[in-house]
């Protein structure tokens, strides 16, 4: 690695002990002085070596002169203790940095250098400002919307007590908002915020907090564009600003596989950081009609079926996804239509090769180089021109489309291990008709480490677009006649719906569009790369401390 020259040296102390402290433009690097010529060698976690410590300046959140009030002892009250001036550690700052600690989690860790100089106090406090100030992928300010209800209602305390005193630690401003009804965020992001204002917006919540905030944003970025998004050959515009999710819902799906986790803290210093993930978008449309846009899981079967029947149950918070889930299996439905779709060619892997998308990852990097060659082509590509779609008829018990892993406590690996955040497609998994023992196996392979496609009766496929028809496509006419609010056949579809061994029209499911239920069942879906961006890095790689020095050359 290249030596970075020294910005400061100094020799200061940490808790009594003499440390050699060190400041390049990448590394800020203490040493103990009297133990660093042993050199044991022994790497421990957020040391380099044992009694050497290092933090990437990109990874400080703040640097603070630390006055000297410390607790006194027999009344409990806080007082000036007079210093003497021959104390060594008369004057002190405070450095909050990033430190890794289980599973993916980021904690706000702090070191205290003492010294006896206040110019030299103040030097490196002005110094270490200065390196942070020119990290400009960092937010100043955040609009930062916070849904009460979601998950187990505890949005806003997760906001107040974790993620508030960190942001304002790293000197970020912040306007919050506190929904007051479903799509409140979506709404204000759409007509009325001054989105000029922030470098981001944040959403406290889970997923349909995080759909709502995406709605809002790339509904607003195509209208100051003019895209008209009923048309589905439209080229997209991206959005400007990112997005960061504290999450505190009942699956936080997107938040944990951006990060690898779903805690707050860890999520609110992704964005300190001002971490970037580009993100792909799947568009939903119905003939002209936009629908919908989706960034984890289109479901259809099994998962629109859960969704249809804990909606009645959200008063449960997430355990209602559980119940569920038991229920609509133990129904065993399959449902009966056409699936097409458009494969993704070139070196876009497929959904089955282990190839998990990581920080950086390499699948991704190509996409979006490509993405950057076809700008000033035809929307459209030759490929989507020619007819190459591929048909498939059947009957299934789920049609599933995962645009990202869908990783999440319920399912670590996801719904598609290997699907890509931003590679401009989605994994389209077909689980036909099967006996329930099977369904149950598929099922179970979400929740441990075998490939749940390795059944005959599971098809992934890693698609580009692709079209759902239900085979008895005039039960779309009930949407029609619900939405007109024709009461009579909507009691016969009803009927329908139930009895299916009448044999006068076969049952349809509902279309899961990340958490929401889509009024059609006949769908067109296009994924747009990487439309958006999120406060995060994608998972990263568990670290390995090989070469312990590597990371601290200064
Ligand atoms: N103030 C509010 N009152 C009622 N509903 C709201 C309010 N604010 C947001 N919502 C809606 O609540 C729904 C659920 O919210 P959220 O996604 O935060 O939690 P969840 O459904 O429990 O979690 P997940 O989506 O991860 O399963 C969202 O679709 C959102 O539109
Ligand atoms: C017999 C029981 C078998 C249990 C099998 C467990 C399999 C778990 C897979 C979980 C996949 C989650 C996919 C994510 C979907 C989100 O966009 C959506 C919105 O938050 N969540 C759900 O629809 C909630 C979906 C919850 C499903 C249980
Ligand atoms: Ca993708």
């Amino acid at each position: 690695m290249e030596k970075q020259s020294r910005l400061l040296c100094s020799e200061l102390c940490v808790q009594r002990r003499l440390y050699e402290v060190t400041l390049n433009c990448a590394i800020l690097a203490w040493k103990d002085i009297q133990i660093a010529k042993k050199h044991t060698g022994r790497a421990i976690y957020g040391a380099v070596k044992a009694g050497s410590y290092c933090v990437p300046v990109c990874e400080i959140i703040a640097v603070q002169e630390k006055d000297d009030d410390t607790p006194c002892k027999n009344t409990g009250k806080w007082q000036k203790v007079p210093q003497s001036p021959a104390d060594p550690c008369q004057h002190a700052f405070t450095v909050f940095y990033v430190e890794r600690t289980r599973q993916h989690c980021w904690w706000c860790s702090n070191v205290t250098f003492h010294c006896s100089d206040h110019s030299l106090c103040l030097l490196w406090v002005q110094t270490i400002r200065e390196q942070l100030a020119l990290l400009t992928n960092r937010p100043k300010s955040l609009l930062v919307y916070i849904n009460p209800y979601g998950g187990k209602q505890r949005g806003k305390q997760i906001y107040d007590h974790k993620v508030a005193p960190i942001f304002s630690r790293a000197s970020i401003s912040t306007d919050v908002i506190v929904t007051e009804r479903a799509n409140h965020a979506r709404d204000h992001l759409k007509t009325e915020a001054d989105l000029k204002k922030y470098d981001g917006v944040v959403c406290v919540g889970g997923d349909g907090m995080f759909s709502e905030i995406m709605h809002g944003l790339v509904s607003r970025t195509q209208q100051e564009a003019g895209v008209d998004e009923n048309s589905m050959e439209e080229t997209l515009m991206p959005c400007g600003l990112r997005i960061g999710i504290i999450p505190a819902g009942s699956t936080d799906c997107i938040c944990y596989a951006t990060v690898g986790s779903n805690d707050p803290v860890t999520s609110a210093l992704h964005i300190i950081v001002g971490d970037s993930q580009a993100m792909d978008i799947c568009s939903v449309h119905n003939e002209d009609r936009f629908l919908r846009y989706s960034v984890s899981l289109l479901g259809y079967g099994f998962y629109g079926d859960v969704l249809t029947d804990s909606e009645r149950k959200r008063w449960m918070g997430p355990a209602r996804y559980d119940i569920s889930g038991v229920k609509t299996f133990l129904s065993h439905r399959y449902y009966e239509g056409t699936v097409s779709f458009l494969p993704a060619e070139g070196n876009l892997g497929s959904p089955r090769d282990k190839m998990q998308c990581r920080t950086g990852c390499s699948v991704c990097r190509q996409s979006s180089s490509d993405k950057l060659v076809s700008k000033n082509e035809d929307s459209v590509s030759d490929a989507e021109c020619q007819d190459t779609w591929t048909v498939i008829r059947g009957k299934f018990l789920a049609i599933n489309a995962a645009s990202m892993s869908c990783a999440c406590p319920r399912s670590p690996k996801g719904l598609s291990p290997s699907a890509h955040l931003a590679d401009g497609t989605t994994d389209l998994i077909l689980v036909r008709k099967c006996s329930r023992l099977d369904f149950l196996r598929h099922l179970l392979r979400h929740t441990n480490k075998d490939d749940q496609f390795d059944h005959s009766f599971v098809e992934v496929y890693r698609v580009k677009q692709f079209r759902f028809t239900p085979r008895y496509q005039e039960c779309d006419s009930e949407v029609d006649l619900r939405e007109s609010g024709v009461t009579g056949k909507r009691f016969l579809s009803q009927i329908c719906r139930e009895h299916r061994a009448c044999g006068c029209m076969p049952s349809q499911s509902n279309w899961n569009c990340d958490g929401e239920i889509l009024p059609h069942t006949a769908i067109q879906v296009r994924v747009h790369c990487q439309l958006i961006k999120l406060f995060a890095r994608g998972i990263e790689e568990q670290q390995v401390f090989e070469d312990p020095y590597a990371h601290c050359a200064i």
